[in-house]
């Protein structure tokens, strides 16, 4: 998995189309989106996820909880991102572990946004462009890791 962290004035997405056969059913209000002072998480799910999904959740949303408690952001946003790979899940495996990371993430008491899985957005942000303002990390199962 592949993750850009943005932290961010605000973001604001517009769904355009559909991006692939079957998207994320969305209804009216969310093709649009926006969110305030918040950590923007750009993710791409990578095919070598797919040997431990479960792993790669929870290692996804600790990285991220860390980002945030450093730039002490409250609000978090999950953006499902598929530039960040030449090597990328399938979309239904990507789908699922974007839904578990979002999930994860409210579920550990933050305010979280999500842009839409499958369609191509329109969007906008706003780098704060302090130093721990734009960072990445790759995220691998353990058993992918070769010695
Ligand atoms: C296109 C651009 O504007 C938009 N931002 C976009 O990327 N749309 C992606 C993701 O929402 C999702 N998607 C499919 N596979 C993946 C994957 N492996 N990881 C993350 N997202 C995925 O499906 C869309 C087409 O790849």
């Amino acid at each position: 998995m592949r993750m850009l962290l943005i932290h961010s004035d605000y973001i604001e997405y517009e769904v355009k189309d559909k991006a692939i056969k079957n998207p994320e059913p969305i209804s009216e209000e969310e093709k649009k989106g926006r969110m305030d002072e918040v950590l923007v998480a750009f993710i791409s799910v990578e095919k070598v996820d797919e040997k431990n999904p479960d792993e790669v959740v929870e290692k996804a949303i600790n990285e991220i909880i860390e980002v945030a408690k450093q730039v002490k952001a409250e609000n978090l946003f999950v953006y499902p991102f598929a530039h960040l790979s030449s090597e990328l899940a399938k979309p239904s495996v990507a789908q699922e572990v974007l839904r578990r990371i979002y999930e994860g993430l409210k579920e550990r008491g933050y305010n979280v946004g999500k842009a839409p899985f499958g369609y191509y957005k329109a969007f906008r942000i706003s780098c704060k462009g302090h130093p721990l303002a734009e960072l990445s990390r790759t995220i691998v199962p353990e058993e992918a890791k070769v010695e």
